[in-house]
């Protein structure tokens, strides 16, 4: 007789005794699929060459190189990347992510011409989450082409002069008035939430209006708002936020990257629900103004607006509802793209400066030729030695020591030797290295000397037309030896380049100019004599943290004293 009972005991018994050994031959099934799904993985790189697809040779790439710590750790990332050689290979999901560091060891690893220059960084992957193709490459050179605009600039920095003289002025007098040390950071983090978010949503600058205590309270609230809302945190249907937040662990920046639909996920936890709604109500009230009396704002919400509206078919004088979304949503990305690296530049170059007390005399002298009361853009352009000491710090400390995540299009990421890496691998650039390499940079390439800079003029990366990239990429790949030019590009180049960045500099020399002719930054206590060159080397002293542009651990400690 069948005895179902006595067979369940019996099974159930057999599964205890021997539980030790099913969950040890469940793990080695599972080690083995895995070690085939890696295997799987490198049999699978597959390179073209002269048209025919071939595996790669196994030599090509090292797998599993970097450790996560070296994507948060500046530190650890200089030492990983110079130990290990150009093309570094970390699985991510179903594909690798690609680090692209040290053109000598790329020479050696790939091909005997490869050069991880500006030029080579120029092709046509598209972003992961973000928006990209088409849709990407319009709204870029959208945003390049209003960015040339020199009123845009005057009145981000129309902003900056009202800011500084309301609350930042005040807060290095009362350091000074405490005898106490200021750290840096905070300071400018806050400035810089506020003067781009007053600008991007087009408020006025000194709320100097009729209406003058209603305005100030609501830049108040917006500024507020934006500082609440500047430590993103996404809340996302369960899957995707557990998706997003492993993604988010290994590559950097992935956070900031726009997913469809992403400004319902920007609703924050924590209370920020608030801060959202009070920024949404700003947008909102932008279009019911233009619906309703045609009224445009200034700043770039009006100049992005302008152009949209340029843009429309003959007869058509007003967006979409979808196209409003658009409007807001570029208003929100690029919110989040010049706040966080203008406010890790800012507090680094003072910083330095603090630790370069001959540099700083340099500019204070260049700076007290200046008599005109607020220093403009005009000004800045014609101060060689600020220019000099701001470009080496962006050598040495680029706010993005790596660029965002992208995914190559299959066989658009041309490789020396005509090898293209396959569709869909992951490319990061390793912009900290690379800005550090001997090759281009020379034997001192790591030692801080604003002097390199002295009579070379830096070109936007973003200056350079299709056609003459293509041309470029091509004439790259036969150097043998990367130049000064095409391996500086602390604002990336290619379909991602900041389009920003002509703006980025002028902004950050006026700041750092009417700080300095008023102000002189001391080493903070126990610091003394440090010298600068010590401070940027082992990059000991800073951290990326996830998701986040690279700052100093400490918070740039310095002691500010005013000048006579
Ligand atoms: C020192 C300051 C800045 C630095 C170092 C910087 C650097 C960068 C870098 C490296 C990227 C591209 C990353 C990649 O290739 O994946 C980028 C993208 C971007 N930046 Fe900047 N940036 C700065 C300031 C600004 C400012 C002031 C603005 C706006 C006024 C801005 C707007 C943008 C935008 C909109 C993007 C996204 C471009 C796209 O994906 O098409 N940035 N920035």
């Amino acid at each position: 007789m069948f005895d179902i009972a006595s067979l369940v005991t019996k099974g159930v018994t057999y599964v205890k005794t021997n539980l030790l050994a099913l969950v040890l031959m469940g793990g080695i099934v599972l080690f083995i699929w895995w070690k085939q799904l890696i295997a799987g993985q490198a049999d699978s790189i597959v390179c073209v060459k002269d048209d025919k697809k071939t595996p790669a040779p196994a030599q090509q790439v090292t797998l599993a190189a970097l450790t996560r710590r070296a994507l948060v750790s500046p530190s650890v990332l200089l030492k990983e990347a110079a130990s290990l050689g150009t093309y570094h290979v970390k699985w991510l999901f179903a594909a690798p992510l690609v680090v692209a560091s040290d053109p000598n060891t790329v020479n050696v690893v790939l091909s005997d011409k490869f050069i991880a220059n500006r030029v080579v960084v120029n092709h046509t992957a598209k972003g992961v989450m973000a928006t990209n193709g088409e849709t990407h490459a319009k709204q870029h050179s959208l945003l390049v082409s209003i960015f040339q605009d020199p009123s845009l600039t005057a009145s981000l920095i129309d902003h900056l002069h009202a800011r500084l003289a309301s609350e930042t002025f005040p807060e290095f007098n009362e350091a000074i008035a405490q005898k106490d040390t200021l750290d840096l950071c905070p300071v400018f983090e806050e400035l810089w939430v506020d003067v781009i978010s007053l600008w991007v949503l087009g408020l006025d600058a000194t709320g100097t209006v009729a209406n003058a205590k209603e305005e100030i309270e609501r830049r108040e609230k917006v500024v507020e708002a934006r500082r609440c809302l500047a430590n993103l945190t996404f809340v996302l249907p369960t899957g995707i936020a557990w998706y997003f937040d492993i993604i988010r662990n290994y590559v950097q920046y992935s956070e900031y990257l726009m997913l469809p639909g992403s400004r319902d996920y920007l609703v924050r936890r924590n209370g920020k629900t608030k801060a959202r709604n009070i920024i949404n109500f700003e947008y909102g009230t932008m279009a019911k103004e233009f619906r309703e009396s045609g009224k445009k704002r200034g700043g770039l919400a009006g100049k992005l607006l302008d152009a949209k509206l340029a843009a429309l078919p003959e007869g058509q004088t007003d967006l979409s509802d979808a196209e409003w979304e658009d409007l807001f949503e570029q208003l929100e990305a690029v919110q989040t793209a010049a706040q966080s690296p203008l406010y890790s530049l800012t507090p680094h170059i003072l910083y330095l400066l603090a630790h370069s007390p001959t540099h700083q005399k340099q500019i204070y002298q260049e700076l007290s030729k200046v008599t005109a009361k607020q220093i403009t853009k005009t000004h800045v352009q014609s101060l060689p030695s600020l220019t000099s000491f701001t470009l080496e710090t962006l050598r040495l400390l680029p706010p993005f020591v790596t660029t965002y995540n992208r995914v190559s299009p299959e066989n658009a990421y041309r490789l020396p030797g005509q090898w293209m890496l396959p569709k869909s691998t992951h490319i990061v650039v390793d912009l900290l290295s690379t800005l550090r390499n001997t090759t281009a940079f020379g034997e001192g390439a790591s030692a801080f000397q604003p002097e390199r800079f002295n009579g070379r003029k830096y070109t936007p990366t973003t200056a350079e037309t299709p056609a003459e990239t293509s041309h470029r990429v091509k004439d790259a790949l036969k150097l043998s030896a990367p130049v000064f030019e095409t391996t500086y590009y602390p604002f990336s180049a290619g379909p991602f380049a900041c389009p920003g960045q002509q703006i980025a500099l002028d902004v950050v020399k006026v700041c750092v100019a009417e700080i300095v002719r008023r102000y002189e930054v001391v080493a903070g206590k126990g610091r003394e004599g440090v010298d600068v060159g010590a401070v940027v080397k082992g990059m000991e002293e800073f951290g990326s943290e996830q998701g986040g542009v690279l700052r100093h651990l400490e918070g740039c400690p310095v002691l500010i004293k005013k000048r006579k």
